[in-house]
This record gives structure tokens, sequence and C-alpha cells, in this order.
């Protein structure tokens, strides 16, 4: 049980290491919450709310493995290198796939939801 608290304490030491120090974290962190509070107010159903947790989980997810991966670039190749450059790239390229699944999810759930309200208030 101390191990697993241990654990815990050494993730979130991560979470405000990248919370603190990648800018593009903070900018998902904002989209998520952005569409936690859409969700809220437009009343999405359970099946939405599935699909849009599963968006903000991916992302920062992959956000998070990508910071790790520059961190640890940095580390081993402070230099320049080929290979360092190929690594840093995929990982941001994972970045963006995720990126782009949100928001391709995000525009077909709020979207509609959001001209409807605009078309009923005109
Ligand atoms: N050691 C290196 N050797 C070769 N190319 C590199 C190296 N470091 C960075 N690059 C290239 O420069 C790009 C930008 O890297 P940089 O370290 O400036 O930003 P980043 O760590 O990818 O992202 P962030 O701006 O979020 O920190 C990389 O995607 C890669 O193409």
């Amino acid at each position: 049980m101390k191990r697993l608290v241990r654990s815990f304490g050494f993730a979130f030491k991560g979470l405000r290491y990248a919370t603190k120090t990648q800018p593009n974290f903070q900018i998902h962190l904002a989209a998520g919450t952005t569409a936690v509070a859409l969700g809220l107010c437009l009343k999405i159903s359970a099946d939405e709310w599935l699909w849009v947790m599963a968006c903000i989980a991916i992302v920062l997810i992959t956000e998070l493995l990508n910071t790790s991966l520059e961190t640890l670039t940095d580390l081993v190749s402070p230099t320049y290198h080929e290979k360092a450059g190929h690594t840093k790239d995929v990982g941001a390229a994972a970045v963006v796939i995720a990126a782009l699944f949100a928001i391709i999810t995000g525009a077909i759930i709020f979207l509609p939801k959001i001209i409807n309200l605009f078309w009923h208030a005109a």
C-alpha cells in the first residue's frame, strides 16, 4: 500500500512538471476543460460523454508521453543527431493524430447541437 501511494506521488510529480513547463500540455488541458464545460451546457448523452472523456484522455496521455520522450532525447542527445530529430518528430506526430481525432469527434458531437441552439435562438 505504501508503495502504491509512493507511485501515485511520482505520477503527480510528473503531472505537475508537465503542467508547469509544457505550454502544449496547458493548451490541451484548457481544451479538455472547455469540452467538459460544453458537454455540461449542451447536456450531451452518456455515450457522447464516453467519447469526450476518451478523447481528452488520449490527447493528454500522448502529450505526456511526448514530453517524456522529448526530455529523454534532450538528455541522451543534447547535440544534433538525425535520430534524435526523428524521435521528437514521431512523438509530435502522435500528438497531432490524437488532437485531430479529438477535434473531429468534438465537431461530430458538439457542432450539430451548437447549430441547433443558434437555429432556435434566431
Ligand atoms: N538533438 C536534436 N537533433 C536533431 N534534431 C533535433 C534535436 N532536437 C530537436 N530537433 C528537431 O527540432 C524539432 C523541435 O525540437 P525542440 O526541442 O525545439 O522542440 P520540441 O522539444 O520538439 O517541442 P517543444 O517546443 O514542445 O519543447 C524536433 O521536432 C526535431 O525535428
